[in-house]
């Protein structure tokens, strides 16, 4: 294994672990000093980073991506309703196959204790050779869950009939128990195998619990001097005899992408942006089912936008792939009738300013760990052609992006 270090780091000694081992320590660590942390692997890249921040996780009610440090955001669906998480990049390392970088952290007096306690229990806990690491839970007891989801999908389609909206995206849970000695990098990296597409992430917060997925959405990706966005929406089961060229979409499944590659572009109207690039729609694989997928791009050197992101970001969250449209009437309703709390599901997450850029997903295909169980997410779009049976089956398949790999286990 290579490795490259300095005098302050620790990767001398991490040379000799497996990523499991050192994942592992350094989760059960966070836990037990309750600090927050974050593991991903961006989709088509082969590196896993992790992030561990030296204080309580930052609660924000706005992500400024120009003002951010290095570091990862977590927002919930109702960003009004309760604050996102930033965690900073106080110590952080990626792996590359199996070379092992322990990066340059920053150095501040203020958080030199914690660095210090951090740095001796995380040795402490590489050397324990069976470990199962423990992972912070929510402190929110009481659960919300819808048991007649399409009774719910129902509703939606009869206020789309008298006009209400144009579309609505419901959504429903699916506890599990997870199995004796259920090991979370396991799970990880079963995930990060099997979905190279995806983002795929384990986030864990004092207070605020541990979420875990792999999903197939952009919501923003900022550069330098690039912007990129995504219209993802329809869905059918991926068929492995069927080249994806030959996929064809119903005019329902046509009508409610558009409905989400109109939305952004009424977002770009709305601060008078006109020079971005549209692809699409394609067809799009994502893990166990296909989507149709526009992407938007604008060149924020030559636009002169530098802070388009934040600014998009504000736009867009949540968008109409995930709430519906518009959103100021879809919103309510749900509030009203959905009876779940979606908490993080269909919020947005990812790292922030690492290494100059920043890639935000819509943190779908996901679950929240609890103890000894998994509450799983997943909704549907919602138009006025839907059936709600076929909407109950569309979670059903995506809820099987993670069910599938949980069942490999042990
Ligand atoms: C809401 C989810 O997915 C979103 C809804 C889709 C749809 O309605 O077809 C497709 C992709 C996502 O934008 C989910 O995965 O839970």
């Amino acid at each position: 294994m290579s490795v490259s270090s300095n005098s302050k780091t620790l990767t001398h000694s991490l040379s000799s672990f497996t990523k499991e081992r050192i994942l592992g320590a350094a989760l059960q660590t966070a836990f037990e000093l309750k600090l927050p942390v974050a593991i991903w692997r961006l989709p088509n890249h082969t590196e896993i980073n992790l992030i561990v921040g030296f204080s309580k996780a930052q609660s924000t009610a706005k992500i400024d991506l120009e003002e951010l440090p290095e570091g990862f955001a977590f927002a919930p669906f109702n960003i009004d309703e309760k604050p996102a998480q930033f965690i900073a990049a106080d110590f952080s390392l990626s792996f590359d196959f199996d070379e092992v970088v322990e990066n340059q952290t920053h150095d501040e007096a203020a958080t030199d204790s914690t660095r210090d306690s951090f740095k001796n229990l995380f040795k402490e806990q590489l050397s324990q050779e069976s470990l199962i690491p423990a992972y912070h839970k929510s402190s929110s007891i009481a659960e919300l869950t819808n048991n007649d989801y399409e009774e719910l999908v129902d509703q939606g389609i009869q206020a789309i009939h008298e006009g209400l909206f144009e579309k609505i995206v419901p959504a429903r849970s699916k506890t599990i128990s997870l199995k004796e000695g259920f090991n979370p990098i396991d799970l990880l990296l079963d995930l990060i195998a099997e979905y190279p597409r995806a983002f795929v992430s384990l986030v864990s917060i004092p207070n605020e619990g541990t979420w875990m997925g792999a999903t197939p959405e952009v919501l923003i990706e900022k550069s330098e001097h690039s912007f990129k966005t995504v219209a993802l929406a329809g869905t059918q089961p991926f068929d492995i005899d069927k080249k994806l060229i030959d996929t064809a979409w119903t005019q329902k499944e046509i009508e409610e992408q558009a409905m989400v590659s109109r939305y952004i572009i009424n977002c770009f109207k709305k601060i008078r942006l006109r020079e971005y690039t549209e692809i699409g729609p394609r067809t799009e694989k994502a893990g166990n089912l296909l989507h149709l997928k526009t992407t938007f791009q604008v060149d924020t050197q030559a636009t002169n936008f530098p802070e388009l992101a934040t600014v998009m970001l504000e736009l867009l969250h949540p968008t109409s792939a995930v709430a519906g449209m518009p959103k100021a009437e879809v919103l309510p309703f749900l509030k009203t009738h959905e009876n779940l709390s979606r908490e993080y599901f269909s919020g947005f997450l990812g790292p922030v300013q690492m290494s100059k850029n920043t890639h935000l997903f819509v943190n779908l295909r996901c679950m929240q760990l609890r103890d000894q169980e998994a509450i799983l997410y997943a909704g549907a779009g919602v138009t006025s052609d839907s059936d709600p049976k076929k909407e109950f089956q569309e979670t059903e398949i995506k809820f099987n992006t993670l069910l599938n790999v949980i069942a490999k286990q042990n």
